[in-house]
């Protein structure tokens, strides 16, 4: 188990857009104990004067600090259940810190695979929903309109059928569009692009590199590590919820790959 994570250090010459201050995230699962569910052990509970029944808790993020500054492309690794989106999640602020904190200048948008688009509804309905979400008036949705088909490349009349018609790949292609339409401060970004095929990874790769020039950061979860070394600055490798290394891709990558044997 290793307790030591690196130490944070501000690099004065460069504009801090993200703080996280020894983050802690735990998930409390109630009911995690034997006999949940019954009416029957509900019943005895009261009779015998118990509480609730038994809660489990689950400290996903141990004491995460770092700083991203702007124009960084994040990418974050590790084994699964190591804490990768949980940590997105948490500078999204979508989940409160047991202790510590996250300090972020703009708005951050967490764009994940299952990102709520209404998969009953046509892929055209869904880039306006998307695009009215995401805070566009319907004139600036219009002008964008085109330029998100062109870059979701859908098969010929897809953008027409429901989303619930469409593989993962290619739901995973119309988010990233609809998300990139926009500039973010702080863009999060979960596996969306593991599903993408080749050509779609170069052309993500492309957008991302011009969302870092316009927007502040962008963090990148996925387990495709070609992914994470062609497209980033900087890599954070999380192990057990801590930080295991904080550095420049290849010799992150080549540490946990060296480590996890891959
Ligand atoms: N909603 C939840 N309730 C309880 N525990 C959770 C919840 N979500 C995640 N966890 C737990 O938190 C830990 C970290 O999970 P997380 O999904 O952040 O890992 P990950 O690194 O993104 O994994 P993967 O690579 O498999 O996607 C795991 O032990 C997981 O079981």
């Amino acid at each position: 188990m290793i307790d030591q994570q690196p130490e944070v250090v501000l690099d004065d010459s460069r504009d801090p857009i993200v703080v996280v201050d020894g983050l802690h995230i735990v998930y409390r699962v109630y009911g995690a104990g034997g006999n949940k569910g019954s009416a029957a052990s509900a019943l005895m509970r009261v009779v015998r004067r118990e509480g609730r029944p038994q809660m489990k808790e689950v400290h996903a993020v141990r004491g995460v600090s770092f700083i991203a500054y702007r124009g960084d492309a994040i990418g974050i690794i590790g084994t699964n259940g190591s804490g990768k989106s949980t940590l997105l999640k948490a500078i999204a602020g979508l989940l409160p810190p047991a202790r510590g904190g996250v300090y972020t200048d703009g708005q951050p948008s967490l764009l994940g695979v299952n990102a709520a688009l209404m998969k009953d509804l046509s892929g055209s309905r869904n880039i306006v929903l998307g695009c009215l979400a995401m805070g566009l008036d319907m004139e600036e949705t219009k002008k964008r309109y085109d330029q998100i088909v062109k870059f979701a490349d859908l098969k010929p009349g897809f953008i027409d059928y429901p989303m619930n018609t469409y593989s993962s790949g290619m739901g995973a292609r119309l988010r990233f569009a609809i998300a990139a339409a926009r500039t973010h401060d702080v863009m999060l970004i979960d596996e969306a692009l593991a599903t993408g095929d080749a050509k779609f990874k170069r052309r993500s790769k492309a957008k991302i590199e011009e969302l870092r020039k316009d927007a502040g950061a962008v963090f990148l979860v996925a387990h495709n590590l070609d992914v994470i070394e062609e497209t980033c600055n900087r890599v954070i490798w999380l192990d057990d919820g801590r930080i295991r290394m904080d550095g420049d891709p290849q010799s992150v990558i080549k540490s946990y790959t060296e480590a996890s044997g891959k």
